[in-house]
């Protein structure tokens, strides 16, 4: 673990963006880090804020999938935020030469990648194959677990996280983010860069806010073939159980906290430009006005959106069947300020991006009634986004690892 003193070392290569048409937070730099330690995090966020009263006053960043694992929380030292895309355009403006956004304007000739999944896409098949088997025993009261897979490309030239940024911000229906991460190599800048359609939680005031999703379909080019999913995915019991765990679990946890609590307009279709889901708004009014955004995003996370239920018997799942750490993958990204308004929005349909290489992450919920190779385009259909974004063509990707 590092100490205190590298952590306020943190000099962020690019800025901390999160990117919609209803809010947008821009940070650059850094003051310091919030301190790892035992202490609850809304805790050692209000005591980075009073130890650095010059600065912004607010707290930036990400948490990850294990929450046992340390958050990476900093103070900007400059912050812009706006009720619309207003000030990301000052702090990414695009490029002079009008182009496709995934073409890379400044790269010259075409990149050229490599990629490879981990696991592959058998593997994964295989690992959702066993998960039905224990969810059929009802090991352990499982009643749902989300798996995912990766896959790690690898290009000629250190990625341009700023292009692939602004790719991912053309959807409307999403919020674009980028999280400057801690380097591990000199010179090798390393950011979470996604785009969530999720809201894990929003505080504003006493008013509570989440958007909890579950539930996918790949979306079609042709729009009867499109409309034809989204009713699919509307009508199908086995998404609409897979759904339901989740909006449960918000709401037991936001219970203790909220003097009204509710989901106003049900639950209905959403859409990204990629993939139709099943959504629901869940509101609420807290009780206390001192309980912060982080407060409740630590209570909340992992939902059942991205881990499972019971809660703790599906982490051991993952662990035992993925493999692998997710690190920020299926955490959190966001912003707390010191009055404990924010927002912390679920991180997926994400990269991890370091120099050249970039590794992507997908899930899928496994209810009784999943099948591991619908579960497994499942995962595909979500890297298509990021794929465009970072202009990695299909024929890029060993075609046995993404049908
Ligand atoms: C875990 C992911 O998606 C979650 C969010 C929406 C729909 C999901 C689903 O239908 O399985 C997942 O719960 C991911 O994209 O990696």
């Amino acid at each position: 673990m590092r100490d205190a003193g590298e952590q306020a070392a943190f000099a962020p290569a690019l800025p901390f963006a999160l990117v919609s048409d209803r809010e947008t937070v821009v940070g650059k730099g850094s003051l310091g880090v919030v301190a790892p330690g035992t202490a609850p995090l809304e805790a050692r966020v209000r005591a980075l804020l009073a130890a650095r009263p010059e600065g912004p006053r607010l707290v930036l960043g990400a948490l990850p999938f294990d929450a046992g694992a340390p958050a990476h929380l900093f103070q900007p030292a400059e912050v812009a935020r706006s009720g619309s895309r207003a000030c990301f355009a000052a702090a990414f403006p695009p490029p002079a030469l009008v182009r496709p956004a995934s073409a890379h304007p400044a790269s010259g000739a075409p990149r050229r990648w490599t990629a490879h999944a981990e696991p592959s896409l058998a593997a994964y098949r295989a690992a959702v194959a066993e998960a039905l088997r224990r969810l059929e025993r009802g090991d352990e009261g499982l009643r749902k677990v989300v798996l995912s897979r990766s896959l790690r490309l690898a290009c000629d030239r250190p990625i341009e996280t700023s292009h692939v940024l602004r790719a991912l911000a053309e959807d409307p229906l999403v919020t674009a983010y980028c999280v400057p991460l801690p380097e591990r190599e000199a010179g090798h800048a390393r950011a979470l860069v996604g785009a969530t359609p999720e809201l894990l939680v929003s505080r504003q005031g006493t008013q509570v806010l989440s958007r909890p999703l579950a539930g996918s379909a790949r979306r079609s080019p042709d729009a009867g073939e499109d409309r034809a999913a989204a009713e699919a995915l509307s009508a199908s019991d086995k998404d609409r159980r897979e759904h339901r765990e989740v909006v449960t679990a918000i709401l037991d946890q936001l219970a203790p906290y909220c003097a009204e609590l509710g989901t106003p307009d049900g639950t209905s279709l959403t859409s990204t430009a990629t993939m139709w889901h099943l959504g629901t708004r869940i509101v609420g009014r807290l009780r206390d006005p001192s309980v912060s955004s982080v407060e409740l995003a630590t209570r909340l996370h992992p939902t059942p959106a991205v881990c499972g239920t019971p809660r703790e018997a599906a982490a051991k799942l993952i662990a035992e069947l993925e493999g692998y750490d997710r690190g920020f993958y299926a955490g959190a990204v966001g912003w707390c300020d010191e009055a404990g308004d924010g927002a912390w929005h679920v991180a997926i349909r994400c990269a991890e991006i370091e120099g050249g290489q970039a590794r992507l992450y997908a899930g899928a919920g496994i209810v009784p009634g999943s099948d591991p190779v619908a579960e497994g385009e499942e995962t595909s259909a979500k890297f298509a986004a990021l794929l465009r974004a970072l202009g990695v063509g299909e024929e890029d990707v060993p075609a046995e690892d993404m049908e």
